[in-house]
């Protein structure tokens, strides 16, 4: 696990980016991507620049059960406005949230196994969970349906216009998706993440109570972590 220490999120940021570009120059086809706000600012970058990626295919890590592509707040949504519609990708594959659950897993996972990421991205939660694997997730997981927590719920409700509005649960690939990439890189911005961050990189062996720690077999990881991020391990 190779950790690079930015002074910043916008450092990060531009580090992450490049990694993306190298990945895709040196003919990385499949992208991993992710939502939330850590990595909106490395989207930014990417449209900002002449990158193509009309030849590539991006799947996502998760989506909101109940929610259509139309929604704002879906993760869908979310994607268009920060990245499909200015830079779009020959085939974009994210969980749909208005599917039944078994179709859905199944459907997904043929996903998965026709285009093996090249690079994922990953943010973490303040629980340490990786795209909406909660803790006590199977470290063998695939594509699964989860009951977001209430640490989840309050992360996310600034979203929303109230917490109610809120889904409960979501679709999300597995840890052992997760860890079918060929790389993975992990951003974290901001004194909140720091704890999670300090059990990640603690972690000796993967642990079922800090999803991330899957990790630690992984290996091709880098982190990119700024110094409020980094501020219990530096
Ligand atoms: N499912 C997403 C995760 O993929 C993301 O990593 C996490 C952190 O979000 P943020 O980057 O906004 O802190 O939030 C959500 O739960």
């Amino acid at each position: 696990m190779e950790i690079l220490y930015v002074n910043s999120k916008e450092e990060g940021s531009q580090k992450g980016y490049e990694m993306i570009r190298e990945a895709l120059d040196n003919g990385a086809k499949v992208f991993g991507l992710a939502t939330g706000s850590t990595p909106e600012r490395l989207y930014e970058k990417l449209t900002e620049s002449d990158v193509d990626f009309s030849d590539a295919i991006s799947v996502n890590l998760d989506e909101y059960v109940g929610l259509p592509g139309t929604h704002e707040q879906s993760y869908r949504y979310f994607m268009e406005q920060k990245l499909f519609n200015q830079k779009p990708f020959k085939e974009s594959h994210l969980p749909d949230g208005m599917n039944e659950e078994q179709a859905e897993i199944e459907r997904y996972e043929a996903v998965l196994s026709k285009y093996p990421v090249d690079i994922q991205i990953l943010g973490i939660g303040h629980n340490g969970h990786i795209a909406f694997n909660e803790p006590g997730t199977a470290l063998d997981s695939h594509t699964h349906k989860v009951a977001l927590t209430q640490s989840t719920i309050n992360a996310n409700k600034r979203f929303f216009e109230k917490e109610s509005d809120v889904p409960g649960y979501a679709y999300t690939m597995g840890l052992a998706s997760i860890m079918k990439a060929k790389k993975i890189l992990l951003l974290a911005f901001g004194e909140d993440k720091a704890e999670a961050i300090k059990d990640l990189v603690t972690a000796t062996e993967p642990t079922e109570d800090i999803p991330s720690t899957v990790l630690v077999n992984h290996p091709d990881v880098t982190i990119i972590v700024d110094q409020a991020a980094a501020s219990l391990i530096k």
